[in-house]
């Protein structure tokens, strides 16, 4: 294991932040810290990079024991906070540059890896930009080259997409899609179960510190009670029709608004195929049909009773 956290336990006086938090995060994956606002995301991380003391537990990063003073690890840790972390005064490329040297010495050397952080942002027509001069997705493009210039084998990103622009977005996430092709082990923290699902080999989802779930996307959906939900677009559904969909085996949910059927079921297989069935009896013409399967929003609101976004 890369990075491992056994029974981590952090408390701010009366408020238990981290609940006895296991994580165990494999080398090259893209691992995912899933959560709402104040699920204790960031504190996890804190406590895992030893900028934090927490109350009980310990924390292993490349088999060592990790300490604020285990200068060996940090070396090869980059860390991209969620707050940007850049001096206003310096440019792009002086920033870059800064953040670089303080773990690389060599001139030459550290001269081609601020290229090359600046280049994998694509910044290099902002290199003389102060960062006031830049918008919100530039800023956070810069935030991401200064945590990752220095080529570091655990990149640790805390929601580095909050606030930023599609384009910009996009270009961060296929960045780290790049840097794990690379080899570089990825921990990503994020609200957003878009990029979860987009990014990252397993992830774990928290809830008031406590992990709630762990495993890849797909293991996690299949978790889920709920089956698919199918939304159909019809001319018309007479009443014995609805009264016969009423009864199809697996049904959850059952709504017909003028034109617009939605039917969720169980999990199981054939509900489709009965759907379809029925209709072709009763000579339903259907217009448009879609199949939505379970979400991990839909996985953490059945453990919780509540969504993953209803705080943000
Ligand atoms: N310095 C602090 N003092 C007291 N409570 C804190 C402190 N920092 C965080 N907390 C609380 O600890 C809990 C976890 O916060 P944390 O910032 O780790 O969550 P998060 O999942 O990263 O949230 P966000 O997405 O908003 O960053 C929250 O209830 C928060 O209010």
């Amino acid at each position: 294991m890369i990075v491992e956290l056994k029974n981590i336990v952090k408390r701010y006086k009366n408020l238990v932040a981290l609940d006895h938090l296991n994580l165990s995060i494999r080398e090259g994956e893209i691992y995912g810290l899933l959560g709402p606002n104040g699920s204790g995301k960031t504190t996890a991380i804190n406590c895992m990079l030893s900028l934090l003391r927490y109350d009980s537990g310990e924390v292993k990063i490349f088999d060592q024991t990790m300490t604020p003073s285990n200068y060996d690890v940090k070396k090869r840790i980059g860390l991209v906070m969620q707050n940007i972390g850049v001096y206003d005064e310096l440019t792009v490329q002086e920033n870059i540059d800064y953040f670089c040297g303080l773990y690389i010495s060599d001139k030459k050397l550290r001269r081609q890896y601020v290229d090359e952080a600046i280049q994998f942002v694509e910044l290099d027509e902002f290199r003389k930009f102060i960062p006031k001069k830049l918008s919100g997705g530039l800023l956070r493009r810069l935030n991401l080259a200064c945590g990752i210039a220095h080529k570091p084998d655990l990149i640790v990103l805390d929601e580095p997409t909050v606030a930023v622009d599609p384009q910009s977005r996009n270009k961060i996430l296929d960045g780290i899609k790049q840097l794990a092709a690379e080899g570089k082990t990825i921990i990503y923290t994020t609200h957003y179960m878009e990029e979860v699902e987009y990014l990252c080999d397993r992830l774990t989802i928290l809830d008031r510190g406590k992990e709630i779930i762990t495993g890849t996307t797909e293991e996690i959906k299949q978790m889920s009670m709920t089956g698919e939900v199918i939304n159909v677009e019809v001319v018309d559904l007479p009443l014995a029709t609805q009264q016969k969909l009423h009864d199809l085996s697996g049904l959850i949910n059952f709504n017909y608004e003028t034109g617009s059927l939605n039917l969720q079921f169980e999990k199981g297989h054939n509900h489709l195929m009965n759907l379809l069935a029925l209709f072709e009896k009763d000579d339903i013409q259907v217009l448009n049909l879609t199949i939505k399967q379970p979400t991990l929003n839909d996985v953490f609101l059945e453990i919780t009773g509540k969504e993953l976004r209803d705080n943000v």
